[in-house]
Protein backbone atom coordinates (compact mmCIF):
# COMPACT_ATOMS: atom_id res chain seq x y z
CA UNK A 1 0.00 0.00 0.00
CA UNK A 2 1.56 3.87 -0.67
CA UNK A 3 1.94 5.51 2.10
CA UNK A 4 -0.72 7.59 2.74
CA UNK A 5 -0.86 11.44 2.64
CA UNK A 6 -3.42 13.26 4.55
CA UNK A 7 -1.89 17.19 4.03
CA UNK A 8 -1.69 18.43 0.71
CA UNK A 9 0.21 22.15 0.45
CA UNK A 10 -1.13 24.89 -1.67
CA UNK A 11 1.30 24.03 -4.31
CA UNK A 12 0.54 20.45 -4.98
CA UNK A 13 -3.14 21.34 -4.45
CA UNK A 14 -2.54 23.80 -7.51
CA UNK A 15 -0.59 21.71 -9.58
CA UNK A 16 -2.88 18.54 -9.46
CA UNK A 17 -5.75 21.17 -9.96
CA UNK A 18 -3.61 22.34 -13.08
CA UNK A 19 -3.66 19.18 -14.62
CA UNK A 20 -7.03 17.86 -14.30
CA UNK A 21 -8.19 22.05 -15.69
CA UNK A 22 -10.13 22.20 -12.82
CA UNK A 23 -10.13 25.08 -10.06
CA UNK A 24 -8.82 23.75 -6.50
CA UNK A 25 -12.10 24.20 -5.14
CA UNK A 26 -13.71 21.09 -7.95
CA UNK A 27 -10.44 19.11 -6.69
CA UNK A 28 -11.91 18.31 -3.69
CA UNK A 29 -14.75 16.05 -4.72
CA UNK A 30 -12.19 13.89 -7.08
CA UNK A 31 -9.84 13.19 -3.82
CA UNK A 32 -12.56 11.72 -1.99
CA UNK A 33 -12.42 8.17 -3.41
CA UNK A 34 -8.88 8.16 -2.60
CA UNK A 35 -9.24 9.45 0.28
CA UNK A 36 -11.84 6.60 1.25
CA UNK A 37 -9.37 4.15 0.58
CA UNK A 38 -7.54 4.85 4.15
CA UNK A 39 -10.53 4.40 5.96
CA UNK A 40 -10.28 1.86 8.94
CA UNK A 41 -14.06 0.44 9.43
CA UNK A 42 -13.35 -3.49 10.42
CA UNK A 43 -16.72 -3.40 11.14
CA UNK A 44 -19.12 -1.77 9.32
CA UNK A 45 -16.94 -1.89 6.44
CA UNK A 46 -18.11 1.65 5.29
CA UNK A 47 -15.64 4.24 3.98
CA UNK A 48 -16.11 7.69 4.10
CA UNK A 49 -13.69 9.80 2.90
CA UNK A 50 -13.73 13.92 3.84
CA UNK A 51 -11.43 16.45 1.84
CA UNK A 52 -11.53 19.92 3.00
CA UNK A 53 -9.89 22.92 1.90
CA UNK A 54 -8.31 25.48 4.70
CA UNK A 55 -7.36 28.98 4.73
CA UNK A 56 -4.25 28.69 4.35
CA UNK A 57 -4.64 26.64 1.27
CA UNK A 58 -3.95 23.66 2.11
CA UNK A 59 -6.07 20.54 1.85
CA UNK A 60 -6.70 17.85 4.71
CA UNK A 61 -8.19 14.56 4.36
CA UNK A 62 -10.41 12.47 7.37
CA UNK A 63 -11.30 9.02 6.98
CA UNK A 64 -13.68 7.30 9.68
CA UNK A 65 -12.61 4.71 12.11
CA UNK A 66 -13.37 1.74 13.79
CA UNK A 67 -12.59 0.10 16.56
CA UNK A 68 -13.55 -4.09 16.89
CA UNK A 69 -14.04 -4.89 20.88
CA UNK A 70 -15.43 -1.33 21.79
CA UNK A 71 -18.92 -0.14 21.54
CA UNK A 72 -19.43 1.91 18.58
CA UNK A 73 -19.31 5.44 20.42
CA UNK A 74 -15.82 4.85 20.74
CA UNK A 75 -15.47 5.26 16.39
CA UNK A 76 -14.16 8.50 14.90
CA UNK A 77 -16.70 10.04 11.86
CA UNK A 78 -14.68 10.81 8.77
CA UNK A 79 -15.52 14.90 9.67
CA UNK A 80 -14.29 14.46 12.94
CA UNK A 81 -10.62 13.24 11.53
CA UNK A 82 -10.12 16.53 8.76
CA UNK A 83 -11.26 18.81 12.37
CA UNK A 84 -8.50 17.02 14.11
CA UNK A 85 -5.98 16.96 11.03
CA UNK A 86 -6.72 20.44 10.85
CA UNK A 87 -6.06 21.35 14.13
CA UNK A 88 -3.12 19.43 14.33
CA UNK A 89 -1.64 21.59 11.84
CA UNK A 90 -2.62 24.75 13.17
CA UNK A 91 -5.29 25.63 10.46
CA UNK A 92 -7.25 28.54 11.53
CA UNK A 93 -10.45 28.00 9.27
CA UNK A 94 -12.10 25.50 7.01
CA UNK A 95 -14.37 27.08 4.31
CA UNK A 96 -14.87 24.41 2.25
CA UNK A 97 -15.16 20.57 1.82
CA UNK A 98 -16.20 17.07 -0.04
CA UNK A 99 -17.28 14.14 1.51
CA UNK A 100 -18.16 10.64 -0.04
CA UNK A 101 -22.02 10.48 2.09
CA UNK A 102 -24.02 12.81 3.68
CA UNK A 103 -22.81 13.83 6.97
CA UNK A 104 -24.49 12.44 9.94
CA UNK A 105 -26.25 14.63 12.49
CA UNK A 106 -23.19 14.26 14.65
CA UNK A 107 -20.68 15.17 12.82
CA UNK A 108 -23.28 18.26 11.78
CA UNK A 109 -23.61 18.97 15.23
CA UNK A 110 -19.49 18.54 15.95
CA UNK A 111 -18.72 20.82 13.34
CA UNK A 112 -20.66 23.54 14.96
CA UNK A 113 -17.25 24.42 17.06
CA UNK A 114 -16.14 25.80 13.89
CA UNK A 115 -16.38 29.95 13.79
CA UNK A 116 -19.08 30.65 11.46
CA UNK A 117 -19.83 27.42 10.74
CA UNK A 118 -23.19 27.76 9.22
CA UNK A 119 -21.50 29.56 6.07
CA UNK A 120 -19.08 26.59 5.59
CA UNK A 121 -19.80 25.01 2.16
CA UNK A 122 -20.18 21.27 1.33
CA UNK A 123 -20.11 18.59 -1.46
CA UNK A 124 -21.76 15.29 -0.74
CA UNK A 125 -20.25 13.05 -3.67
CA UNK A 126 -22.62 10.25 -3.54
CA UNK A 127 -24.36 10.51 -6.61
CA UNK A 128 -27.53 9.30 -4.70
CA UNK A 129 -27.68 12.01 -2.36
CA UNK A 130 -27.80 15.59 -3.24
CA UNK A 131 -27.03 15.77 -6.78
CA UNK A 132 -29.93 18.33 -7.62
CA UNK A 133 -30.19 19.85 -4.64
CA UNK A 134 -32.39 22.94 -4.90
CA UNK A 135 -30.59 24.88 -2.28
CA UNK A 136 -26.79 24.14 -3.73
CA UNK A 137 -25.02 26.91 -5.04
CA UNK A 138 -23.96 27.06 -9.01
CA UNK A 139 -20.36 25.21 -8.29
CA UNK A 140 -22.57 22.83 -6.13
CA UNK A 141 -21.61 23.24 -2.52
CA UNK A 142 -24.44 23.70 -0.20
CA UNK A 143 -24.03 25.75 2.60
CA UNK A 144 -24.04 23.49 6.12
CA UNK A 145 -26.13 25.89 7.96
CA UNK A 146 -28.84 24.80 4.80
CA UNK A 147 -28.56 21.16 6.12
CA UNK A 148 -28.32 21.84 10.27
CA UNK A 149 -31.33 24.89 10.36
CA UNK A 150 -31.83 26.13 14.11
CA UNK A 151 -28.47 24.79 15.26
CA UNK A 152 -27.52 24.45 18.78
CA UNK A 153 -23.99 25.82 19.30
CA UNK A 154 -21.15 27.05 21.18
CA UNK A 155 -22.84 30.85 21.17
CA UNK A 156 -25.50 28.78 23.29
CA UNK A 157 -23.14 28.63 26.21
CA UNK A 158 -20.30 30.59 25.47
CA UNK A 159 -19.10 34.03 25.30
CA UNK A 160 -18.81 35.09 21.57
CA UNK A 161 -15.33 36.33 22.09
CA UNK A 162 -14.55 33.02 23.62
CA UNK A 163 -11.28 30.88 20.79
CA UNK A 164 -13.58 28.05 19.16
CA UNK A 165 -12.10 25.01 18.05
CA UNK A 166 -9.36 26.01 15.42
CA UNK A 167 -8.47 29.28 16.95
CA UNK A 168 -4.95 29.94 18.78
CA UNK A 169 -5.88 29.25 22.81
CA UNK A 170 -3.45 27.56 25.67
CA UNK A 171 -4.77 26.27 28.83
CA UNK A 172 -1.57 27.25 31.40
CA UNK A 173 -1.65 23.70 32.74
CA UNK A 174 1.83 22.86 34.25
CA UNK A 175 3.40 19.63 35.88
CA UNK A 176 5.32 20.35 38.84
CA UNK A 177 8.01 17.81 38.29
CA UNK A 178 8.55 18.04 34.76
CA UNK A 179 11.98 17.55 33.35
CA UNK A 180 12.38 20.48 30.42
CA UNK A 181 15.64 18.80 29.06
CA UNK A 182 15.91 15.66 29.11
CA UNK A 183 15.67 13.63 26.05
CA UNK A 184 14.92 10.39 27.00
CA UNK A 185 11.72 9.16 25.52
CA UNK A 186 9.66 9.01 29.24
CA UNK A 187 10.50 12.68 29.30
CA UNK A 188 9.59 13.57 25.83
CA UNK A 189 6.26 11.61 25.62
CA UNK A 190 5.42 13.62 28.89
CA UNK A 191 6.19 17.19 27.39
CA UNK A 192 4.47 16.37 24.38
CA UNK A 193 1.40 14.89 26.48
CA UNK A 194 1.18 18.79 28.11
CA UNK A 195 1.53 20.55 25.62
CA UNK A 196 -1.02 18.42 23.36
CA UNK A 197 -3.31 19.44 26.82
CA UNK A 198 -2.33 22.79 26.81
CA UNK A 199 -4.07 22.68 23.12
CA UNK A 200 -6.93 20.70 24.28
CA UNK A 201 -10.58 22.78 23.72
CA UNK A 202 -12.70 21.81 26.36
CA UNK A 203 -14.46 25.21 27.25
CA UNK A 204 -17.77 23.26 28.23
CA UNK A 205 -16.08 21.17 31.05
CA UNK A 206 -12.82 23.16 31.51
CA UNK A 207 -11.16 19.81 31.53
CA UNK A 208 -8.88 19.92 28.98
CA UNK A 209 -6.82 16.78 28.23
CA UNK A 210 -3.87 14.88 25.92
CA UNK A 211 -1.85 12.24 24.48
CA UNK A 212 1.11 11.34 23.19
CA UNK A 213 1.59 8.47 21.81
CA UNK A 214 5.13 6.56 20.52
CA UNK A 215 5.77 3.79 18.23
CA UNK A 216 7.98 0.65 17.97
CA UNK A 217 10.36 2.90 16.00
CA UNK A 218 9.89 5.84 18.76
CA UNK A 219 8.27 8.39 16.12
CA UNK A 220 5.81 10.37 19.17
CA UNK A 221 2.00 11.12 18.29
CA UNK A 222 0.20 13.73 19.93
CA UNK A 223 -3.74 14.32 20.18
CA UNK A 224 -5.81 16.52 22.44
CA UNK A 225 -9.57 16.35 23.55
CA UNK A 226 -12.04 18.33 21.59
CA UNK A 227 -15.25 19.13 22.95
CA UNK A 228 -18.86 19.36 21.63
CA UNK A 229 -21.42 21.78 22.83
CA UNK A 230 -23.87 19.04 22.71
CA UNK A 231 -21.54 16.95 24.73
CA UNK A 232 -21.71 13.42 23.38
CA UNK A 233 -20.20 14.05 19.76
CA UNK A 234 -16.76 15.36 21.47
CA UNK A 235 -13.67 13.56 20.47
CA UNK A 236 -11.37 12.07 23.41
CA UNK A 237 -7.57 12.60 23.18
CA UNK A 238 -6.75 9.18 22.17
CA UNK A 239 -8.52 9.21 19.32
CA UNK A 240 -7.35 12.18 18.33
CA UNK A 241 -3.53 10.78 18.94
CA UNK A 242 -4.86 7.93 16.61
CA UNK A 243 -5.64 10.65 13.88
CA UNK A 244 -1.96 11.51 14.07
CA UNK A 245 -0.86 8.34 14.22
CA UNK A 246 -2.78 7.11 10.87
CA UNK A 247 -2.12 10.70 9.00
CA UNK A 248 1.77 10.55 9.84
CA UNK A 249 2.31 6.79 11.24
CA UNK A 250 3.16 5.27 7.40
CA UNK A 251 -0.49 3.41 7.42
CA UNK A 252 0.49 0.44 9.90
CA UNK A 253 -1.30 -1.49 12.88
CA UNK A 254 -1.97 -0.13 16.49
CA UNK A 255 0.23 -2.53 17.76
CA UNK A 256 3.27 -0.80 16.86
CA UNK A 257 1.86 1.62 19.52
CA UNK A 258 3.86 0.80 22.20
CA UNK A 259 3.96 3.77 24.53
CA UNK A 260 1.02 6.40 25.72
CA UNK A 261 1.22 9.06 28.16
CA UNK A 262 -2.36 11.12 29.08
CA UNK A 263 -2.12 14.53 30.60
CA UNK A 264 -5.25 15.34 32.50
CA UNK A 265 -6.16 17.43 35.60
CA UNK A 266 -6.33 15.63 39.07
CA UNK A 267 -9.36 17.27 40.16
CA UNK A 268 -11.09 16.83 36.72
CA UNK A 269 -14.99 16.43 36.78
CA UNK A 270 -14.59 14.81 33.46
CA UNK A 271 -11.69 12.40 33.00
CA UNK A 272 -10.30 10.66 29.98
CA UNK A 273 -8.10 7.92 32.19
CA UNK A 274 -10.21 4.97 32.29
CA UNK A 275 -11.78 5.33 28.84
CA UNK A 276 -8.13 5.97 27.60
CA UNK A 277 -6.88 2.78 29.04
CA UNK A 278 -9.78 0.83 28.02
CA UNK A 279 -9.38 1.75 24.45
CA UNK A 280 -5.66 1.39 24.32
CA UNK A 281 -5.52 -2.16 25.74
CA UNK A 282 -8.37 -3.36 23.26
CA UNK A 283 -6.06 -1.83 20.24
CA UNK A 284 -2.40 -2.54 21.48
CA UNK A 285 -2.87 -4.29 24.51
CA UNK A 286 1.31 -4.63 25.13
CA UNK A 287 1.25 -0.60 25.40
CA UNK A 288 2.67 1.28 28.62
CA UNK A 289 0.21 3.47 29.74
CA UNK A 290 0.97 6.51 31.73
CA UNK A 291 -1.09 8.81 33.32
CA UNK A 292 0.26 12.96 34.95
CA UNK A 293 -1.87 15.08 36.92
CA UNK A 294 -1.70 18.62 35.87
CA UNK A 295 -2.47 22.07 37.42
O1 LIG B 1 -21.22 11.40 8.93
C1 LIG B 1 -20.77 10.27 8.95
C2 LIG B 1 -21.56 9.13 9.07
C3 LIG B 1 -20.95 7.90 9.25
N1 LIG B 1 -19.59 7.83 9.27
C4 LIG B 1 -18.95 6.55 9.56
C5 LIG B 1 -19.08 6.12 10.99
C6 LIG B 1 -18.97 4.63 10.88
O2 LIG B 1 -17.58 4.31 10.85
C7 LIG B 1 -19.57 4.31 9.52
C8 LIG B 1 -20.99 3.79 9.57
O3 LIG B 1 -21.80 4.68 10.24
O4 LIG B 1 -19.54 5.53 8.78
C9 LIG B 1 -18.80 8.94 9.09
O5 LIG B 1 -17.58 8.83 9.09
N2 LIG B 1 -19.42 10.12 8.91
ZN1 LIG C 1 -20.79 11.53 11.33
Amino acid sequence: MDKPTFVISPKEAESAANQLGVSVLQLLPSLVNPAKSFARPPISKFHVGAVGLGSSGRIFLGVNVEFPGLPLHHSIHAEQFLVTNLTLNDERHLRHFAVSAAPCGHCRQFLQEIRDASEIRLVITDPNAAAADPDADSDGFLRLGSILPHRFGPEDLLDRDFPLILERHDNNLAISDLDPISNGNAAELKRTALAAANRSYAPYSLCPSGVALVDCDGKVYRGWYMESAAYNPSLGPVQAALVDYIANGGGGGYERIVGAVLVEKEDAVVRQEHTARLLLQMISPKCDFIVYNCH
